[in-house]
């Protein structure tokens, strides 16, 4: 049973795909709620409030997935959440529409003073003249990031006779076309804008991207709004800017600090303020609820997740081409490691034919959580498993070749270090299965699951016999056996499966058979 905590007052509608999912405990209620002990929740979901610290997520062994239900991730520690290996997904567009509107109805009270004027008028006061507004009509409006959020104020400022100027470095000329809004540089936004809304993620490059700088090059008597994340607009920079009235009037959703506390803007008149309420409506937390908590389920059925931050997004279609071959790319890595129980620095996948059209760096990463599975304490799976490898001084390589050894396909894997090399090469065939064919330059076929043992050996008469004998001295049932030579009278391996693993004893007992050179189990699923 997955434990599942939702925390900061997830909306209890939407997660009905876990609800009703007899495999989910769902538990919502704060971190620190105590509802369910930290080291056993499976999957947490948040919104803004909870910081995913590093600190939190190693609180939290078991944790293997986060779901934000909304946009900004930055609450979320991606890189610590990366290395344990945990996946992080969103619910990218449940709340655009929501937080489009509260922008554009901030930027219409901003214009008329209504925060002000009701206040006023709530106080028993009638000064119609203290409120004098300046219409929407005619303006320009600069915005900063023309994402999702960004597209959807540009239509609807456009519907109130407002030009539109946008500054998005990753905006291409013909997408801006398709908007109908105009593609501008940074300095021109700020130089003509009557109105400049910021909805660009919080990043390095968008932290104080209107500081006293860049605020000095907007016009007198510019507006501002943010209603994407506190720090885009540096606050002191602004507090300042409106100070001296070069700044008319700021909008504000977002804080850097939330709540803020007692903070120099809320006590300027003509800054109106909300406390974070873009995505506070009734749609866009069902939407956003919805959105993650299909994708958690979906994630431990094994299914595609379609937003995740730190995996490759994937549709069904594809998914289900690549699985057998994930599956393939797992099994081989489990195989190269213990059958070459050594120690590795380099690890190159090479696919060829159906292989080779598919996400390979996928494929690559399933390859190397199953090369680590035995090989280390960490769980190392296809989110962490480059910076594992990077980590532990392996270099990996991914090569496409057209050789595919007269099959549809193949994936072939060579782990090598300290001069020596192994290599193992299987293929996925249709309406068949995955099928290992060869291992270490020794042609062979079998089907990797379940109990193996590798047996290097020479190639004497006697020693197959010798092994089948000991086994069957012991009552062990072979399920399977293939074996393979380069050359009569040389070195030469066995691939025996079983219905159960063997017991110490009985390796012992293979391994001081004469002719044996080296025996490797392996187990997969
Ligand atoms: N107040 C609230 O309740 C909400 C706030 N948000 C915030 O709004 C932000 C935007 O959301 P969406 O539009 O859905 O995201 P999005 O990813 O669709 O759009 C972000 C846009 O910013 C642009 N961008 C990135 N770096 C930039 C830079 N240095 N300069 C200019 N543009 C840059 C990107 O190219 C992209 O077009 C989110 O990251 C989130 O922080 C989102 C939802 C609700
Ligand atoms: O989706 C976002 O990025 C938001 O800022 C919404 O935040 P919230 O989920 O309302 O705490």
């Amino acid at each position: 049973m997955f434990q599942v905590l939702a925390a900061d007052s997830i909306k209890e509608q939407g997660l009905q795909p876990l609800l009703e999912w007899k495999q989910a405990q769902v538990y919502s209620g704060g971190i620190d709620s105590g509802l369910v002990s930290l080291e056993k929740v499976d999957a947490l979901l948040v919104r803004s409030a909870t910081k995913v610290t590093a600190e939190l997520l190693d609180s939290m062994p078991s944790l293997k997935i986060v779901g934000r239900a909304g946009v900004g991730v930055d609450n979320i520690d991606i890189t610590a959440a990366t290395k344990r290996g945990i996946v992080v997904v969103n619910a990218p567009d449940g709340n655009t529409i929501s937080t489009a509107e509260h922008t554009f109805a901030m930027m219409a009270a901003l214009m008329r003073n209504i925060p002000q004027a009701h206040a006023n008028v709530k106080s028993g006061q009638w000064n119609r003249n203290q409120f004098i507004g300046n219409e929407l009509y005619g303006k320009m409006l600069g915005i900063v990031g023309l994402g999702r959020i960004g597209s959807e104020l540009a239509k609807r400022a456009k519907a109130f006779g407002m030009s539109v100027k946008v500054y998005d470095p990753f905006l291409t000329t013909e997408r801006a076309e398709v908007l109908g809004v105009q593609l501008s540089t940074f300095d021109n936004v700020l130089q003509e804008a009557d109105i400049i809304s910021v909805h660009t993620p919080l990043t390095k490059e968008t932290n104080g991207l209107l500081n006293e700088r860049t605020l000095s090059k907007t016009k007198k008597g510019v507006y501002l709004l943010n209603c994407a994340r506190g720090g885009i607009i540096d606050e002191m920079a602004l507090a300042h800017f409106i100070e001296i009235g070069h700044v008319a009037g700021a909008a504000l959703d977002v804080f850097k600090v939330e709540p803020p506390g007692d903070h120099p803007l809320l006590s300027l008149d003509s800054v109106i303020v909300t406390p974070h309420l873009g995505a506070s409506t009734r749609e866009a937390q069902l939407n956003v609820a919805t959105q993650v908590a299909t994708e958690i389920r979906s994630f431990f059925e094994n299914k595609p997740v379609a937003n995740s931050i730190n995996l490759p997004a994937m549709s069904k279609d594809i998914y289900e081409k690549i699985q057998p071959f994930h599956q393939l790319a797992k099994q081989m890595g489990k195989i190269v490691s213990e059958c070459h129980n050594k120690g590795v620095n380099e690890l190159t996948a090479t696919y060829s034919g159906t292989a080779a059209e598919l996400e390979t760096s996928y494929l690559t990463k399933a390859l190397l959580a199953g090369f680590f599975e035995n090989r280390i304490e960490v769980k190392v799976n296809e989110v962490n498993a480059i910076h594992i490898a990077k980590e532990r001084g392996i270099m990996v390589g991914e090569k496409v070749t057209g050789n595919s050894f007269g099959y549809a396909n193949t994936v072939t894997v060579t782990a090598s270090g300290d001069g020596e090399a192994f290599t193992a090469r299987g293929t996925y065939i249709d309406h068949y299965g995955p099928r290992i064919v060869s291992l270490d330059g020794f042609n062979i076929d079998f089907h990797p699951s379940g109990n193996l043992l590798y047996i290097q050996h020479m190639d004497r008469p006697g020693v197959i016999g010798n092994v089948g004998r000991i086994l069957g001295d012991h009552d062990v049932n072979i399920a399977t056996m293939q074996v393979g030579r380069k050359e009569a009278g040389g070195e030469a391996i066995m691939v025996l499966s079983f219905d159960k693993p063997l017991s110490d004893e009985m390796l012992t007992k293979l391994e001081s058979l004469q002719d044996i050179v080296t025996i490797n189990t392996i187990t997969l699923s």
